[in-house]
C-alpha cells in the first residue's frame, strides 16, 4: 500500500481529532487517558484484538491510566490508509 500524499493526510486528520501527525508525516499519535491502570489495559486488550484484525499494529506506551499510540506502516514507511482505519477504529473504543 502507497503512503498517502500530503493532502490526502491533511483530509483524512481533519476526520480524526486528537490525533497529530508526525514532523516527517510518516505517523499519526494519539494520547488516552483513564481512570487507571485497569481501565488502561483493558483499552489495549481492546486494541490488540483490533490490530489482530486487522493485521495492522500500534507503535504503544502505557505508564499507569495512560497510553499513548503511534501509528504507522512499516511496510510502506510512511503513513496509510491502514493507519486511518485503525485509528478510526481505536476511536471508536475509546
Ligand atoms: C506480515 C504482516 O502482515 C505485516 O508485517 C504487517 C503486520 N502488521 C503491521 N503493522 C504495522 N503498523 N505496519 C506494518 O507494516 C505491518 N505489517
Amino acid at each position: 500500500m502507497n503512503p498517502l500524499t500530503a493532502d490526502e493526510r491533511a483530509a483524512a486528520l481533519a476526520a480524526l481529532p486528537g490525533w497529530t501527525l508526525r514532523d516527517d508525516g510518516k505517523a499519526i499519535s494519539r494520547s488516552f487517558a483513564f481512570a487507571d491502570f485497569r481501565a488502561a489495559f483493558g483499552f489495549m486488550a481492546q486494541v490488540a484484538l483490533l490490530a489482530e484484525k486487522q493485521d495492522h499494529h500500534p507503535e504503544w506506551a502505557n505508564v499507569y491510566n495512560r497510553v499513548d499510540i503511534t501509528l504507522t506502516t512499516h511496510d510502506a514507511n510512511g503513513l496509510t490508509q491502514r493507519d486511518i482505519r485503525l485509528a478510526t477504529a481505536i476511536d471508536r473504543l475509546a
